[in-house]
């Protein structure tokens, strides 16, 4: 086993700290060539779609890529802005503004990048990165609020699979989940707020979360506990008593059972039980992005106007609102914490001395020069 090749070693370089911001990723382009390339290495993932491999190969290489691909490519066109998916956009401002953020608590030291599960930027490159530009602490900070093996475990593995062929390993820590954060919850909060007061107060308030198999509950995956915890919190600091919101699953794949009850059902069954007027959020989303602005705001609203509803609000996902930013920057801090993190004269001096001390003992044992 080769492993890659570590940047030169230079005495007195500071070890500095890096939080990388990942999100699953998107395709390069609304066309199906690129959407064929990104749902082949998503849909790949073991924790993604867990079918016996050789099986499973058949169907996504022989019916699923085949025929998705250009479905998908034409939803992801009718959502694409000028700078690109809006899930990249999103999670790339939400990086810069990350960045400032965390400055700002004293935190001067710390860079913020964002990287992709699936196509670009891809982990092992932003790593690799941050590797050469001397990054001893890395943070792995998943844009996922709620745990599931099939997102958030899959970062780890690729974070891992990484620094499996790494000589010189930094120094790591994973966020697992902030479902139950106080500044998230109040961030969703905010933008339930803030819709109401623009909209209107529907009659009830949905909270949509991506969808997961129902046997991955069954099998010990905390990612519908955590969707439930997320809801009940928000509805707490909404005031809505238990009738007045409802914890729905979206994005359903394949054939099997997934997590109950279903959106986009249950929001054309409330519309023809007479419900007139919806709020719609999506908490497990942190970006705006195909399932929340196609599945949702388009899809999920003419259904439910369709089978009788008259008002679809849908409320927007967290993207760049202060207050989300603000609760990164706490989720950030939290796991950072007891980490060298700025840019002070004295941590300076203190790096130099640790330095010098470090090169003066390899010296002596003829291993620098
Ligand atoms: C927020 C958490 C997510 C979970 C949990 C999740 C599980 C999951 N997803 C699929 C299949 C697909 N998901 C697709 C898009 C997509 N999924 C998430 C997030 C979660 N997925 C996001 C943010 C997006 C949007 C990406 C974008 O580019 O905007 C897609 C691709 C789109 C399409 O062709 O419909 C698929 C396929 C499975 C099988 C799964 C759990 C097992
Ligand atoms: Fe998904
Ligand atoms: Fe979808």
């Amino acid at each position: 086993m080769s492993f890659r090749k570590e940047p030169p070693f230079k005495h007195g370089t500071v070890a500095r700290t890096a939080i990388v911001l990942v999100n699953l990723g998107t395709p390069d382009a609304p066309t199906p060539k690129a959407v064929r390339r990104y749902l082949k290495q998503f849909l790949s993932d073991p924790r993604v779609v867990e079918i016996p491999r050789a099986i499973w190969w058949l169907i996504l290489n022989l019916i699923i890529l085949p025929f998705r691909s250009a479905k998908s490519a034409a939803k992801y066109a009718s959502i694409w802005t000028r700078d690109g998916s809006p899930l990249r956009v999103h999670t790339q401002k939400q990086a810069t503004l990350l960045r400032g953020a965390i400055g700002v608590r004293g935190h001067d030291a710390v860079r913020v990048v964002m990287a992709m599960r699936y196509g670009s930027p891809s982990l092992p490159e932003v790593l690799a990165k941050l590797k050469e530009d001397h990054f001893e602490r890395v943070a792995i900070l998943p844009a996922y609020p709620q745990y599931s093996g099939a997102t958030t475990g899959s970062i780890n593995d690729a974070v891992f699979a990484h620094y499996a062929t790494v000589r010189n390993v930094p120094e790591l820590r994973f966020i697992k989940n902030y479902a139950g954060h106080e500044g998230y919850i109040d961030a969703l909060r905010d933008s339930v707020m803030a819709s109401w007061e623009v909209n209107g107060r529907g009659e009830k308030l949905i909270m949509s979360f991506h969808g997961m198999p129902k046997r991955t509950l069954m099998l010990g995956d905390p990612y519908h506990c955590e969707c439930h915890k997320t809801g009940r919190l928000l509805a707490a600091k909404l005031g809505l008593g238990p009738d007045q919101y409802m914890v729905t699953f979206q994005s359903r794949f394949g054939k099997a059972e997934w997590l109950q009850p279903y959106t986009a059902p249950t929001l054309e069954a409330l519309a023809r039980a007479g419900v007139k007027e919806v709020d719609v959020i999506c908490p497990g989303f942190t970006s705006d992005c195909l399932e929340t602005l196609e599945e949702i705001a388009i899809e999920a609203k003419h259904d439910f106007l369709a089978a009788g509803g008259k008002q679809f609000n849908y409320v927007p996902c967290l993207n760049e609102s202060p207050a989300w930013i603000a609760a990164l920057a706490e989720i950030a801090e939290q796991h950072i914490i007891g980490w060298p993190t700025m840019m002070t004269g004295p941590q300076r001096e203190a790096d130099k001395r640790e330095a010098e001390i470090g090169r003066a003992a390899a010296l002596k044992l003829g291993a620098a020069d």
